[in-house]
Parts: C-alpha cells; sequence; structure tokens
C-alpha cells in the first residue's frame, strides 16, 4: 500500500468507531451481549445493541459494512489492549500503522496494543500476535496472554478451567484459567544471556548482565538484564541514589533514555523497582513502544529474576504494580517462572475501516 492510501485508510478508522460498554462479569466469563439481531460471525459477544434513532441506523450500515472490524477491549490491571478475532487467517486483519491509529487514546479507540488471536502453528492451540501502541512487534506480552486466555474462552464458550497452548514470538506459553477467573501462566525460562536479551553491555556474573553500570541523566544505574522473550532492563538504583522511591521518578523523562540507549539494539523495557521485603515487590515501568503503563507482566516476571539474582528477594513475590498485584514465581525445579493475575473484558466494540 502506498503511504498516501495507508494514511488515508488510518484516517478512515479513527473517524468511524462505535462501542458498546460490556455487562460486568462479576470475575466469571462473559455472556454473548444479547441486542445483537444478526452477528455477522460466530462471535455473537462481539454485537452491540440495537439502533433506536436515524443516526444508530446508519450505525448499523457501517457495522454490517464488510470493512467493519470487530473487538473486544481487555485489561490485566489496567495494561489494556484491543483483542481481535483473527482465528481465520494467518494475516493480522489491521496493520501496525492501523494498529497504533486504533491505540490513539484520543483519536482512536485508546489502548496499549492490539493483539491478534491466529491459528495455531507446531501443535499449539493458537497464536498471538500483537502490536504495540507504536506500531512495532513485541515477542511476547504477559497481561495479554491472560487477556488472550480469557478472549478464547469467551469466543469458544468455554465454562471453568482451561489451559491453551499458545505459539508466541517467545515460543511456547501456557496459561491456565483458574476457578477464580484468574489466569496462572507458564512464562517459560528467562534468557540471561547478554547477546540474547540483547543488551550490548558486557557479563558481569557468569554470562548474565547482573548490577552492571549504565551511564543516564548524570547518575550510574545498576541494572540486571533479562529476557522473558522481549527485553528487560531491570533497575533497583544507581551508584548516587542507592534506593529507589518509585513514585517520585519522572517516568516520562527517563524512561525514554533507557529504551533508546545504544546498549540496547533492540530498544528495552525498563523496571523501576523498590524492595518492600523479600517477597514483596513494588515497580513502575517504561515499556518498549507503549511508554509508562499500569502494569507489565513480563516486566514482573524480569523483576523477580533480577532481584533473585541480586540476592535481595525470594524466588516466589508479589509485585506490586499502579494497576494491581501480580503473583510471580522463578520455580528452581525447572527454571519456569509462572505468572498469576486478572484478565477481563471492558467493552465490545467494532470499527470501520
Ligand atoms: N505489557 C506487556 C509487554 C508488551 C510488550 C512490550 N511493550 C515490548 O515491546 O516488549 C506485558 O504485560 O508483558
Amino acid at each position: 500500500m502506498s503511504p498516501a492510501a495507508a494514511a488515508a485508510r488510518a484516517t478512515s478508522f479513527a473517524a468511524n468507531f462505535t462501542t458498546s460498554t460490556a455487562p460486568s462479569s462479576g470475575g466469571r466469563l462473559l455472556r454473548p451481549f444479547r441486542g445483537n439481531p444478526r452477528p455477522r460471525r460466530a462471535v455473537a459477544s462481539m454485537a452491540v445493541s440495537a439502533p433506536k434513532s436515524p443516526a444508530a441506523a446508519s450505525f448499523l450500515e457501517r457495522r454490517e459494512s464488510e470493512r467493519a472490524l470487530h473487538f473486544v477491549k481487555y485489561q490485566g490491571l489496567g495494561n489494556d489492549f484491543i483483542m481481535v478475532d483473527n482465528r481465520d487467517s494467518a494475516v493480522p486483519k489491521v496493520t501496525p500503522e492501523e494498529a497504533a491509529k486504533l491505540c490513539d487514546r484520543n483519536f482512536g479507540i485508546g489502548a496499549d496494543g492490539v493483539i491478534f488471536v491466529m491459528p495455531g502453528v507446531n501443535g499449539a492451540d493458537y497464536t498471538m500476535r500483537i502490536f504495540n501502541s507504536d506500531g512495532s512487534e513485541p515477542e511476547m506480552c504477559g497481561n495479554g496472554v491472560r487477556c488472550f486466555a480469557r478472549f478464547i474462552a469467551e469466543v469458544e464458550n468455554l465454562q471453568g478451567t482451561h489451559s491453551f497452548k499458545i505459539h508466541t514470538g517467545a515460543g511456547l506459553i501456557i496459561p491456565e484459567i483458574q476457578d477464580d477467573g484468574k489466569v496462572k501462566v507458564d512464562m517459560g525460562e528467562p534468557i540471561l544471556y547478554g547477546p540474547d536479551v540483547p543488551t550490548k553491555l558486557p557479563s558481569t556474573k557468569n554470562e548474565a548482565v547482573v548490577k552492571a553500570e549504565l551511564a543516564i541523566d548524570g547518575l550510574a544505574w545498576h541494572v540486571t538484564c533479562v529476557s522473558m522473550g522481549n527485553p528487560h532492563c531491570i533497575t533497583f538504583g544507581s551508584k548516587e541514589l542507592k534506593v529507589l522511591h518509585v513514585d517520585d521518578l519522572k517516568l516520562s523523562d527517563i524512561g525514554p533514555k533507557f529504551e533508546h540507549h545504544e546498549m540496547f539494539p533492540a530498544r528495552t523495557n525498563t523496571e523501576f523497582v523498590e524492595v518492600l521485603s523479600r517477597s514483596h515487590l513494588k515497580m513502575r515501568v517504561w515499556e518498549r513502544g507503549a511508554g509508562a503503563t499500569l502494569a507489565c507482566g513480563t516486566g514482573a516476571c524480569a523483576v523477580v529474576v533480577a532481584a533473585v539474582l541480586e540476592g535481595r528477594a525470594e524466588r516466589k513475590c508479589v509485585v506490586d504494580l499502579p494497576g494491581g498485584p501480580l503473583e510471580i514465581e522463578w520455580r528452581e525445579d525447572n527454571n519456569h517462572v509462572y505468572m498469576t493475575g486478572p484478565a477481563e473484558a471492558v467493552f465490545y466494540g467494532s470499527v470501520v475501516h
């Protein structure tokens, strides 16, 4: 597509979206919304209520248009995603440029990313792809994969506990919906070898980059680098600031300087962490491609790995994020990291493109 055509297409996105608020789930799986007389596809839950005015009638035409994209907005601890049912195709239904438009909180729907539920490959049940709010494509998303599991249960009309094998850019990820509606995810093994994270910082402990020095804004930050499929740089402070008070940080100033630092060839997510106890951590995150978000699942996992490597915490911790707590465990027996937390639908809508 030419840049001009892409721009025109993206503009029509912003001008033509409609939404409807989801009925409260009360912590349970949402049922299909009943106002839809004739759902276009099997995903009845993406429908909207019946029109009552001429304006609403023209909305109906748009909804039934071939170009309508139906979505469900999900959130996990305030990390929010536009979920797209892409089960019938291995090609995402929106382009990275369109995704960036849709994620815009003023001119679009507003979200930290767009997630596509796609057919599985290599024996996996499904494939997850995600575009960040800047249109870049990360390998993995922890809060996103919990939303992904709940969204699958919704569109497949599954009740109770279920687990799925999800193919992602970070390999096979296994979320399990628990009785209480929370999702526990086997996030696989952390990657600690510097060039694979990737970071150009030299290793300091075996092959890992632990408490290495990184100069930013006149401070010598102590950073540990961990990949959970996607890159993370974790800091508990600097030579000058021994202890961080994360609420005092101006993330929008400092975050981009980590994200775009030359030591991180694929850019990086950055977690700023305060140790409340050996099993209780508090963090704020600046995400690659999305900026300050209310939560980051892969980030919370990476934080616990870094805290263990630096001798600051036990392997099982509660991690407080601005959007709420996650339970994280880095198991010694299999080296896998497990993350448990909530995910829920927020609203349903459609957008014409
Ligand atoms: N919020 C996510 C991470 C999303 C991807 C990240 N921005 C990246 O580019 O790596 C999470 O919950 O893990």
